[in-house]
């Protein structure tokens, strides 16, 4: 059985691969094993045009059922509509240290961590019930890192179910007692999980054709069926070139990221200018098509620098009042 299930999973990537290829690669992908066939060489994307603190150390996110109403209702609760933003941008450009200045900033703004660590540490409930310590902790992030064809899928499941329970989590009393603008503010979106992530995930051939129309059926289903819920009033796109990502991510040092290249991050560059600056991005949700975006250069070293970071939260403000 095994043997035939690898056969037709094989079979099944081949096909998405080919797909890929005819859409998307003057020819075909070379995939540098074993360290990685993490990514392509060579790879040629059709492009319309030409950019922590550790995650664990992250205190900004607090969701404790006794902060926070329980109800929905909260997005317009009494005369104070608490407006929702998401900060998107490429791997290590910037966007939790960015987080984090906001968060100490203002007390009107709520920042929401993307949920790295739940993809670090899932559980497996079987093994736990079978007290076996084997398999008990699996890292899905190294998983879809070490073989991208394999569990790219399954990563992005995942991840967007972990980013709508993020997107859900209601706000804050205190942003509702606020007498300014409360905003809550997410690192990343369901948005960019589909994209960005996902998008390239099945341009590179590591979700198949399959896969990425089931993925994309389930979006958009449970996006509609949430309405308003996961809607967001506006963008923040924390810019800079993949080199300079690159520069961050390995002075970072997150151990399931030792393997990504360059060519990967001039990818999902490629995805946000798309997205975020042409528009040519096909987007399935019409509030989508029409958001708001603030370009914020992340060239800078605004990290250590508190002239830069005052003039970025002025900016981000002024932003945020007029959404
Ligand atoms: N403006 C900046 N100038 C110089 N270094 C920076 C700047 N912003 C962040 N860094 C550094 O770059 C690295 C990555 O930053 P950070 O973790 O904030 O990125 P991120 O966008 O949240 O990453 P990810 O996409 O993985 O969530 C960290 O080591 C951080 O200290
Ligand atoms: N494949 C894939 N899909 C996603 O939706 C996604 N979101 C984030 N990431 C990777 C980037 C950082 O390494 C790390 C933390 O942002 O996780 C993703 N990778």
């Amino acid at each position: 059985m095994a043997p035939l299930l690898n056969q037709v999973s094989n079979l099944t990537k081949q096909t998405g691969l080919a797909q890929v290829m005819r859409l998307c690669c003057s020819k075909p992908l070379q995939w540098n094993k074993p360290d990685s066939f993490l990514w392509p060489r060579n790879t040629t994307i059709v492009q319309t045009g030409n950019t922590k603190t550790s995650k664990g150390k992250k205190t900004y996110q607090s969701i404790e059922g006794s902060r926070y109403l329980s109800s929905r209702a909260s997005l317009l609760h009494g005369n104070v509509r608490v407006k929702r933003v998401s900060i998107e941008g490429n791997v290590a450009v910037g966007k939790s240290t960015l987080a984090e200045i906001l968060q100490s900033a203002c007390s009107d703004w709520e920042v929401m961590a993307e949920p790295v660590q739940k993809w670090q540490n899932i559980e497996n409930e079987t093994a736990k019930a079978e007290e076996s310590s084997q398999n008990r902790v699996h890292n899905l992030l190294q998983m879809m890192y070490q073989d991208p064809q394999r569990w790219s899928y399954t990563f992005q499941t995942f991840s967007c179910m972990s980013r709508l329970r993020t997107q859900l989590q209601p706000a804050p009393a205190r942003l509702l007692c606020s007498k300014g603008t409360p905003v809550q503010v997410f690192e990343r979106s369901v948005y960019s999980d589909r994209y960005i992530f996902a998008l390239n995930m099945f341009e590179l051939g590591c979700i198949n054709s399959t896969e990425w129309a089931v993925y994309q059926d389930w979006h958009s289903f449970l996006v509609e069926q949430l309405g308003h819920q996961v809607e967001l009033e506006g963008i923040i796109y924390l810019r800079a070139s993949p080199e300079t990502c690159m520069e961050r991510l390995q002075h970072r040092g997150r151990s399931e990221e030792q393997g990504v290249k360059l060519d990967y991050l001039e990818t999902l560059h490629l995805q946000h200018e798309r997205w975020l600056i042409e528009k040519s991005t096909p987007i399935h949700f019409e509030k989508l098509q029409k958001i708001p975006v603030l370009y914020l250069d992340a060239t800078v070293k605004f990290q250590s620098d508190p002239e830069v970071q005052e003039q970025l939260v002025t900016k981000v403000k002024n932003f945020f009042e007029a959404l």
